[in-house]
This record gives structure tokens, sequence and C-alpha cells, in this order.
């Protein structure tokens, strides 16, 4: 018996696109992630999901937090879905980031790079599958939501389309985005991408 996952990108804030937050702490959504939010809790009643889970991240709890209204279940905050740590680069602008070699192998070597003193992209996509793992044990048959970030929504589909991780720039996942992954005993497939809601 499947288990389905409707991977949800927290909706915008006003850094999104020039600054790599991270996990630092105060990203809050703005006017239009708010709005992306309350239309997201729309789309999503329909979908009879059991379970909602989020990042730690102010960004997604508070996209998770009007579905969970919504749908009236508790939006449960989950480290297994974390964003990834970027280390020291947490908290820089893409354009300071600009020029160095470090940044620029994180993204065209993104299988093998690292980030300084925080993950590697290969150890955030086994800590994200790791948790949506543990999820579908206890989920068999039913729909879970999980609210996390970017690039560990890239990092497992990439895994179920057998991708390898210097390919993630080849797809794209906006802020508020669906994407949906159904996860069996051994396997997975990937339902749908980067769904978006109009606000
Ligand atoms: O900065 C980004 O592009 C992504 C990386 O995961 O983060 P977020 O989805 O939190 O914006």
């Amino acid at each position: 018996m499947s288990t389905t996952f409707l991977l949800i990108r927290h909706a915008a804030h006003d850094r999104v696109g020039s600054t790599l937050c991270g996990r630092m702490p105060g990203v809050t959504l703005g006017e239009e992630g708010r709005r992306q939010s309350a239309a997201l809790a729309a789309r999503l009643e329909r979908e009879g999901i059991a379970a909602l889970h989020t990042s730690p991240m102010e960004r997604a709890r508070e996209t998770a937090a009007p579905v969970a209204a919504r749908l009236g279940i508790e939006a449960r905050v989950n480290e297994g879905v974390m964003e990834i740590d970027f280390g020291a680069w947490t908290g820089r602008s893409f354009a300071s980031l600009d020029g160095d070699p470090d940044w620029a192998r994180w993204n065209e070597e993104r299988a093998t790079a690292r980030t300084p003193g925080g993950e590697s992209m290969a150890e955030a996509q086994s800590r994200a599958l790791a948790e949506l793992e543990r999820l579908r044990a206890r989920h068999a048959g039913e729909t879970v939501a999980v609210v996390t970030h970017g690039d560990v929504i890239k990092a497992v589909l990439a895994h179920h389309l057998g991708l390898r991780l210097n390919g993630i720039h080849r797809f794209e996942i906006a802020p508020a985005s669906i994407s949906a992954v159904a996860a069996w005993d051994g396997g997975g497939k990937v339902m749908g991408m980067n769904e978006t809601v109009p606000a």
C-alpha cells in the first residue's frame, strides 16, 4: 500500500531569490506569501490529508498554519524536513556569493560539493528520505502533506526520478508549489511537480 506525500515549498518571503536564508531565524512570510498560503489551504482541502508536517523554520510554519486551521489538523514540527544547513553561507546574499569558487562548485557539482561547515546535498537528501520513510511506515494508504524547502524537495524528487543531484537545476520548485510522490516499500514515483495555486 502506498503513501502519497504532498511536498510543499514554503510561501514567498521578501528575501526569496536575493538571500540564501538557510536556517537563519526571523525569515517570515510577506503579504504575497500570506495570500499564497491561504490559497494553498483552500487547494489542499479536497486532498484528504491525514497528517501535516512542517520544517521548523518560521516561513514553513507560517505556510502550514492556515492549512492546519482550514483542515482542522495539527501542523507537526519535524526536524527531518528542516532546511539544508548552509554553514557559513547562511544569510549571505546571492550577489555576495557570486565569484566564490566553492559556491560555483556547489551549483555545478551538487552531487559532491559541500557547504562550508554545513550539510552536503547528499546528507540533506538522506535525512529527508529517511524521515519520509518513517512517515510512510505510519501512514500506509494515506496522504501526508509536508511543508519544507526548495532544495529539500528537489533532493527527494531527484531520488525518485533517478536523477543525480547535479541535475537539480533542470526543474523548478517555486514558493508555495505542490509536488507529489507516491511511495511504497522499496520504491516510489513522482506524481506531480511544481503545481502552483493562483493566490
Ligand atoms: O534558498 C533556496 O533556494 C532554498 C534552498 O532550499 O531555500 P528555501 O526553499 O527555504 O527558499
